[in-house]
Formats: structure tokens, C-alpha cells, sequence
């Protein structure tokens, strides 16, 4: 293991809106691109591409991605970006469009490198810490919960869930999709190394046709044919994605070096697709071989979950530990973990 390099797992907040206004319909998208900057400048870090629909806009950051939805602001970052220090200016844009926060959930993995983190990220107590103070009082349901792992507590998930008094009880009304976070240590080197400019087909690329090269060759193309693609190849090394598809996003980030290799995937599914994300995690699992991986679902069925480990196991990585947890409008959190049986 190095001693420093760069942390690949990913910090994630999303945060849900309400309002009467009329204007809705067009809601946190309307959010002009310089204070989006202004926004990220505080996170530190930069949009380095974006696409959208006519349901939400998808942005590649510098360090990993963001999903603007009239009523949603999903934001997710890797490195040592200060990740909460978002949540402020964009309370403040919000309440100036009449929207009111009505949930939000905060999740991470255990970095590689804790002790590289700026605050608020230097612990996970910290992270609440600053939770707690930026998050309006009537977010009445709050629960925070560290969720173990028995490979090791590397590979905990750390889970902060707050919610208004329309929307704690999910189990009331299962919402229509359900959101599946996969994080993967220790990727085969074969497979890494496609993640590094110029050897993925070798030739003189840009970022975006790199990019576009690597989603081809790995089969990232594949894993959902109907998406439409942005994709982005960092210099020497380092991918990101995010697939759109109807209301629907997918992204994939990679850090393909050596000692500490990582590499994500995140969708979001309808409840009844569910018998895809059978088919969606072993294309994910063939374009990274990783020696370890953690599946978290959210707001998902049991049928989803339980389809998680019949996908994985055939592929060679045994379910070492399942943990379930309930948090105030996530419903339930399933986070599995994974590693191969050469372990
Ligand atoms: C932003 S990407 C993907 C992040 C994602 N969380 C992950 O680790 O899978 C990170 C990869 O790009 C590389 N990289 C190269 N230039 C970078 C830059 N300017 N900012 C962030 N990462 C960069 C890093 O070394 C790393 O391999």
C-alpha cells in the first residue's frame, strides 16, 4: 500500500426539495452556471464536462460528478474536495427560488488516506458535526450509523440520513427507484491499465476521445447500451462517466493506480427493473475484476438485494458480511461486501 496517493472514495450528499412555486418545474436547474462555480470553488473542485435531458443535467467534475433534478442536487467527489462546505450556498440559492430542503443523505466508504481529509472531513464525527449545524430545524429525523464490514473496517459505510415530518416513513410509500452505490478496491492491473492515456489503443488523444476509447474497450459501453455517454480520461491516468438515460443517471470514476486502485459505479433504477441490476453488476464486475467490493443499496426491496450476491458470487467473489440499517426517508440501507475467494 502507498503511503499517500489519491483517494479515490468518493464522499456523496443528495438533497431533496419542496415547493410551491410555479416555477418548479425548472426548479434547481435553473441555477446559472457562475454560481454553479461558485459552488464548486468552495468544494474545490471544476466542471470539466455536462450534458442533460429534459429531466436533469449531468456534470463530470473535476473530482467525480453532479446530477441537477428540479427538486434534487445529488454531488458526489473524490480527493480531498470539502464536499459539505456545499450545502450553505446551496440551501441559499434554493430558498431564493422557494424551495425548501425536505431530506438529505450523506454517504462515504472508509478512505485510503483519512488522514489526508481537510475538515469538515477529518472524521466521520466532524462530518456530522457540520451536518448538524448546516441542516434547517425542521429536519426533525436524523440518524447517523456507521455500517461494519467483517473483511475489515476499511470497508465500513458511513451513513448520515435527515429528514422533514412528510417524508421520514418510507416503508409508507417505497419510492418508484431505488439507488445502488458499488465501490472496488484492488482492480486487476490488466484491466487498470486501460485507464491510462494512449493504452487503451495507443495515438495522440484529447480528453474526450481518450475518454470515449476507454468507454469502448473496457465495455463500460456496454453495461447500459440505451445511455447516452459523457465521458472524460484524465492525464496520465483516471476515467469518469455519467450515463444518462431517460430520468435516469449512471457514473463510473476510476483511479487505476497501482497500490491503490479504485473504481465506482452508481445508478439509479425503477423498482421494477430490478431483475437488470442482475445483468448491470456482472458487466461491472467483468470490466474491473476488482479483489474486493461493497454494494450499498438504498430504498431497494429485498428481491433487489438478495439479486445482488446471486449476480456477484458466480463471478468468482464470495458475501462476506451484510448489514441492514433503517434511516429516516432512505428507508432501508443494505451494504454488502465482497472479496475474492483467493483472499
Ligand atoms: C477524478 S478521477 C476518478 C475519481 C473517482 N472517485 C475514483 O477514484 O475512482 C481520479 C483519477 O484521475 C487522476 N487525475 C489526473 N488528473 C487529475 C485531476 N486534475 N483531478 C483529479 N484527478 C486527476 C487521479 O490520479 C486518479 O487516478
Amino acid at each position: 500500500m502507498a503511503l499517500s496517493g489519491f483517494e479515490g472514495f468518493e464522499k456523496r450528499l443528495e438533497l431533496h426539495f419542496s415547493g410551491n412555486d410555479p416555477v418548479i418545474g425548472i426548479g434547481l436547474r435553473q441555477l446559472d452556471f457562475e454560481s454553479l462555480e461558485e459552488l464548486l470553488h468552495t468544494v474545490q473542485c471544476t466542471i470539466v464536462s455536462a450534458i442533460g435531458n429534459r429531466f436533469f443535467d449531468a456534470y463530470v467534475l473535476s473530482e467525480s460528478s453532479l446530477f441537477i433534478y428540479p427538486t434534487k442536487f445529488i454531488i458526489k467527489t473524490c480527493g480531498t474536495t470539502l464536499l459539505l462546505k456545499s450545502i450553505p450556498p446551496l440551501l441559499s440559492h434554493a430558498t431564493q427560488m422557494g424551495l425548501t430542503l425536505c431530506w438529505c443523505r450523506y454517504t462515504r466508504g472508509t478512505f485510503i488516506f483519512p488522514k489526508a481529509q481537510p475538515f469538515p472531513h477529518t472524521s466521520f464525527r466532524e462530518e456530522i458535526i457540520y451536518l448538524e449545524q448546516s441542516l434547517p430545524i425542521n429536519l426533525c429525523y436524523r440518524k447517523a450509523c456507521v455500517m461494519p464490514s467483517k473483511i475489515t473496517s476499511q470497508y465500513s459505510w458511513h451513513v448520515y440520513s435527515a429528514s422533514d415530518e412528510n417524508n421520514h416513513l418510507v416503508a409508507q410509500h417505497l419510492p418508484d427507484f431505488f439507488t445502488i452505490e458499488v465501490c472496488m478496491t484492488e482492480l486487476d492491473p490488466v484491466l487498470a491499465r486501460k485507464f491510462y492515456r494512449g493504452e487503451s489503443g495507443g495515438g495522440n488523444y484529447t480528453s474526450d476521445t481518450s475518454g470515449k476509447e476507454m468507454t469502448e474497450v473496457t465495455g463500460i459501453s456496454n453495461i447500459n447500451p440505451r445511455a447516452f455517454v459523457c465521458d472524460f480520461a484524465f492525464d496520465p491516468c483516471g476515467y469518469s462517466m455519467n450515463g444518462i438515460d431517460e430520468a435516469h443517471y449512471s457514473t463510473i470514476h476510476v483511479t487505476p493506480e497501482d497500490g491503490y486502485s479504485y473504481a465506482s459505479f452508481e445508478c439509479v433504477m425503477a423498482i421494477n427493473d430490478h431483475e437488470d441490476i442482475n445483468e448491470v453488476l456482472k458487466k461491472v464486475v467483468q470490466v474491473f475484476r476488482p479483489a474486493t467490493m461493497s454494494v450499498s443499496t438504498t430504498s431497494a426491496s429485498e428481491d433487489v438485494w438478495t439479486s445482488v450476491g446471486k449476480a456477484i458470487e458466480p463471478l468468482g467473489l464470495n458475501c462476506r458480511s451484510c448489514a441492514i440499517e433503517e434511516f429516516p426517508a432512505a428507508g432501508n440501507i443494505v451494504f454488502q461486501t465482497f472479496m475474492t475467494r483467493r483472499k
